[in-house]
């Protein structure tokens, strides 16, 4: 097991160039390919999503040049859906953004493609974009548990016509369903059943779709018009923001113990959600100032404690949990029921690890309550190989700064792939996050 041990820091200053985002860097890449044209994608998001959705789109016979450093793609879009003679397995290890619009764009083509991923990917429910799929004429098989991959699909492609979908555990079952509707036999009219969970993401699907020159209409977020006969068209080129939820470490770190950290790659023009974080850490005490493509965070005074509904940043919210170890008061993360089926089961896991930094937590089925602890106590953490636990818990660090070592452990890629400058003060020596 990997594990990364953290330095006490007492002081964060310094500046940021984001990573590009995840969520945009596999939409481009699916679009891209299902596109008319050559599409060169910059600052591409290097990660292992990233790398599940490049190695199906080559197994798909999709043509891309990628550069020495990963981060510029040149693709050839393929015009039309994903056709296969033979039948071909895609391993996409545990990215939800590769499983589901996957899912729903090898059904427009024909032939047969078999999902699989990660053991954890097998515990993440399909079922409710396989339902919305099989009346447009999609059959699929499911091969362990009914309702999760792995899956075979049996394509000979979509139909149009009125469909509906559940919202209510993940928002990307309805972007996969917008992603490859405009490439349906006629007009797609999708109603979305009940509560749409983390909806800025659609805003990102419907950007991304924009970008490609498909138009849809859109009826708060309840019904989605697409008509038929729309084709996705090479924009040439197209750069991908920084990622909003990465960036929400840094701008913490800073709300804790700034200083100041500007991040450059997500503003005010982001059409990612997860912008919003920098508004959720203004109203825990810190200083927040955007610009159109960054953001800036000073530390004025101490933080309190927050009580809000972030259903709408589930990925930011996580940042939240760590954060409220150093704000006074107990704060309340609301409507977050769907951590309990992304990478783990992020409720569980946030609970049991705050508690053993010394936070009083009561886990509810929805959300998270948080007390911090007079000292922060030094711990050796449990990432459950999600990212995020290892990066949320980083800030932990900055609770030790008067005492011994805080220990991550399983998941020390992340840290790697960033590179802040924190200093130290006042010794103000080079540290890592
Ligand atoms: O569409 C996307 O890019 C994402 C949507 C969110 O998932 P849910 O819609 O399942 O909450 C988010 O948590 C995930 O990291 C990325
Ligand atoms: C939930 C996440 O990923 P995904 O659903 O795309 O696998 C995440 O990155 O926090």
């Amino acid at each position: 097991m990997d594990s990364l041990t953290l330095n006490p820091l007492a002081f964060v200053n310094g500046e940021v160039q984001l990573p590009g985002s995840k969520s945009l860097s596999n939409r481009l890449l699916l679009l891209a390919a299902l596109a008319e044209g050559e599409t060169r994608i910059t600052n591409l998001l290097d990660s292992d999503d990233v790398k599940h959705m490049l190695n199906a789109l080559a197994l798909l016979g999709v043509q891309y040049e990628l550069s020495t450093d990963r981060r510029t793609c040149l693709v050839q879009g393929t015009g039309g859906p994903f056709n296969t003679d033979q039948a071909l397995d895609l391993f996409l290890g545990n990215a939800g953004t590769a499983m589901r619009p996957l899912c729903a764009a090898l059904c427009l083509g024909h032939g047969e493609f078999t999902l699989t991923g990660e053991p954890r990917m097998y515990e993440r429910p399909i079922r409710d974009l396989v339902d919305a799929l099989i009346p447009l004429g999609a059959e699929v098989t499911y091969l362990k548990e009914e309702g999760f991959p792995p899956l075979t699909l049996h394509s000979r492609g979509l139909k149009g016509g009125h469909v509906s979908i559940r919202g209510n555990i993940s928002s990307q079952f309805l972007t996969a369903l917008l992603m490859s509707a405009p490439m349906a036999e006629e007009d797609l009219i999708i109603q979305v059943d009940g509560e749409l969970v983390s909806k800025p993401y659609i805003d990102i699907t419907l950007h991304s779709m924009q970008l490609f020159g498909v138009i849809v209409e859109n009826d708060n977020y309840q019904r989605f018009v697409i008509k038929a006969g729309q084709r996705y068209r090479s924009p040439g080129e197209v750069m991908v923001e920084g990622d909003a939820s990465s960036a929400s470490y840094f701008l913490a770190a800073a709300a804790i113990a700034g200083g100041t950290v500007r991040v450059y790659g997500v503003g005010s023009d982001s059409v990612q959600g997860d912008k919003a974080f920098a508004d959720v850490l203004a109203k825990m005490g810190a200083d927040v100032t955007y610009g159109p493509t960054w953001i800036e965070v000073s530390k004025t005074g101490p933080l309190q404690a927050v009580d809000l509904d972030l259903n709408a940043i589930p990925d930011a919210a996580m940042t939240i949990a760590t954060t409220a170890l150093f704000a006074s008061g107990t704060t309340c993360i609301r409507n977050v029921y769907n951590w309990r089926v992304k990478e783990t089961d992020r409720l569980y896991a946030m609970a049991t690890e705050l508690r053993k930094v010394g936070a009083e937590v009561v886990e509810g089925d929805d959300f998270i309550e948080i007390t911090p602890p007079k000292q922060i106590r030094p711990a050796s953490i449990d990432t459950y190989d999600d990212h995020r636990m290892a990066m949320c818990f980083s800030l932990a660090a900055f609770g030790t700064a008067l005492s011994p070592l805080t220990t991550l452990a399983a998941h020390a890629k992340p840290f790697q792939s960033i590179s802040i400058c924190l200093d130290r003060s006042p010794s103000a020596d080079k540290a890592n996050a």
